[in-house]
């Protein structure tokens, strides 16, 4: 065999592994080049980590796989041939076996098991065309079994932990597979973004277990604990362009940071360095302020007329609610600012008692409250990134109840460069923004306005390394002028990282409560010895 042969079989060999691979995509939006001749090739059986800061172009790269975002140039090669990637549709994503599975809306919580398995794909059905319940069962049984997921079929999937709902997920998204084929890639958007650290590694484990059985995978999280754990290769975009490929040993927590900051593998500071610049401008830190009055107390109502102090929180100290998915951590959060309705317990900050269901008071009461689905809940979409900012302050912009837009924008320009925003203009609307910079965008709405009480809920979902660490800095920088802080993350590792004590919630109720100073886990050992007493 002749040098040239050995080269050439070497090369088709190579293809033979690839299960998917783009070759130079490019996507402009506007002013924005979103992707800039991005490569990449994922080799099948492989956990392919997805990775970059905020707006580097993960979501859009996702997209033009699912055919939802036509890119201006490119090739793609699923299952063999190169097709022109700007021919690319949804039904051809599906027919070339690429399945996606994001956090969110991948399952249908108030259904069963067997239900969320035949939605979209058909029940079985009798020879009178009623649906055979008992076929069904049996089909879901199957699906569960091969996916080695052990809860029953008859389950209501809200009752399930949240990484078996993730896996039902999975199983959902992969049950027409057919074993002897060839395999598709699975696309895992975030898909422990609310888990916390137990559930994460119940989820990662039967991921390494799909992976050793064939099945390939793209990765997608801002999480690099997990991605070092997990993933065999990694891309990493920076600014719409490939920043680094990264397989085997290589991947490691620093040079992941490298990549996606582009500081070099050894200055683990890169990104920190400007949070704290930004921070010392924004906020004068006063750190001698320390715990002072009492800024929130929750009180609940017992049969006999009198109140039980369930949780209170000072000036000053950020306290955090430990909890798992569905132990009403968050509901919590929302009936103390008003924007769902409580009428067993009572709210009170320094300037009065807080109504329920009246967020307008609540507001005017010195309470802020950044959701946890931020974009549903609180942003304005259509509305630029200036009116999203001033929503909460626009007396500040306006004379004699006109907006006065330059100085909004000027406003808004100044959040922006404080909060590390990447954003083309302030005049830009919010849906022109990647996901962890609309989330910047929200929290600086809050922030800005310096509240008694700032109530967080996962303040950091699907917020990049350096961003995350801003946020940290900025809420605690929030604190020390004297906010009261409640946050609410299932990531145990960030509430041991920003609270001084934490309380535990389940069903609803505050059931124990954790002095300082805490750890990831202290924090999982109470709230799954909790779980299991109740
Ligand atoms: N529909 C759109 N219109 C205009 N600009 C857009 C649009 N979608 C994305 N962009 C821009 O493209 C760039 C890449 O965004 P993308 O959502 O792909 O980033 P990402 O890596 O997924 O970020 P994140 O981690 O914050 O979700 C960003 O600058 C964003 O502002």
């Amino acid at each position: 065999m002749n040098e040239q042969t050995a080269t050439n079989l070497t090369e088709v060999e190579r293809a033979r592994r690839v299960a998917l691979a783009v070759q130079d995509v490019s996507k402009t939006y506007g002013a924005t080049r979103a992707l800039d001749r991005v490569s990449l090739e994922v080799t099948g059986g492989a956990i392919h980590g997805l990775m970059g800061g905020n707006g580097s172009g993960k979501s859009t790269l996702i997209k033009m796989l699912a055919g939802v975002v036509t890119p201006d140039e490119g090739r793609l090669s699923l299952k063999g041939g190169w097709i022109d990637a700007r021919s690319h549709t949804p039904a051809r994503a599906k027919a070339s076996g690429l399945h996606f599975v994001h956090q969110q809306n991948s399952t249908f919580p108030d259904l069963t098991v067997a239900e969320n398995l035949a939605l979209g794909r058909g029940f079985e059905s009798t020879a009178v065309k009623s649906i055979n319940w008992h076929a069904q069962k049996a089909r879901a049984r199957q699906v569960l079994d091969r996916f080695e997921i052990d809860v029953a079929a008859d389950a209501h999937l809200v009752r399930l932990s949240p990484a078996a709902q993730m896996m039902v997920a999975i199983a959902r998204a992969l049950q027409d597979q057919d074993d002897t084929d060839e395999r598709g890639v699975l696309v895992l958007d975030e898909p422990t973004a609310s888990l916390p650290k137990h559930e994460v590694d119940v989820l990662l484990t039967a991921l390494r277990r799909y992976a050793a059985d064939g099945q390939t995978i793209i990765y997608v999280s801002h999480r690099l604990e997990e991605v070092t754990a997990i993933t065999n290769e990694v891309t990493v975009l920076r600014n719409g362009c490939v920043a680094s490929r990264l397989t085997g040993a290589e991947i490691s927590h620093d040079t992941l940071v490298a990549g996606i900051t582009g500081s070099s593998p050894s200055s683990k500071q890169g990104g920190s360095r400007r949070s704290n610049d930004v921070i010392a401008s924004r906020v004068h830190l006063s750190q001698s302020a320390g715990f002072r009055e009492t800024a929130l107390t929750l009180s609940r109502r017992t049969p006999n007329g009198t109140t039980d102090e369930r949780l209170l929180v000072r000036a000053g100290e950020i306290v955090g609610i430990a909890g798992l998915l569905g132990s009403g951590r968050s509901r919590m959060l929302k009936q103390i600012f008003g924007a769902t309705p409580r009428d067993d317990f009572d709210v009170t900050v320094r300037s009065g008692t807080v109504p329920p269901s009246d967020m307008r008071t609540a507001m005017k009461r010195g309470l802020a409250f950044v959701p946890e689905n931020r974009l549903r809940e609180a942003a304005l979409p259509e509305l630029s990134i200036a009116e999203n900012l001033s929503i909460t302050s626009l007396s500040e912009h306006s004379r004699v109840g006109w907006i006065r837009p330059a100085r909004e924008r000027k406003a808004a320009q100044r959040l922006i460069n404080e909060f590390g925003v990447r954003a083309p203009s302030t005049r830009a609307p919010l849906t022109a923004l990647s996901g962890g910079n609309q989330q910047k965008v929200i929290l600086a709405r809050w922030l800005q306005r310096r509240p008694d009480v700032l109530l967080l809920d996962e303040p950091t979902q699907g917020v990049d390394i350096g961003a995350r660490n801003e946020i940290h800095e900025l809420v605690r920088a929030a604190a020390s002028a004297g906010t009261a802080v409640l946050v609410v993350s299932s990531d145990f590792g960030e509430l041991a990282a920003l609270a001084q004590r934490a309380v535990v919630v389940s069903g609803g109720e505050v059931v124990d409560s954790v002095d300082g100073p805490l750890t990831e886990d202290i924090l999982n050992d109470i709230v799954y010895a909790q779980e299991k007493a109740l």
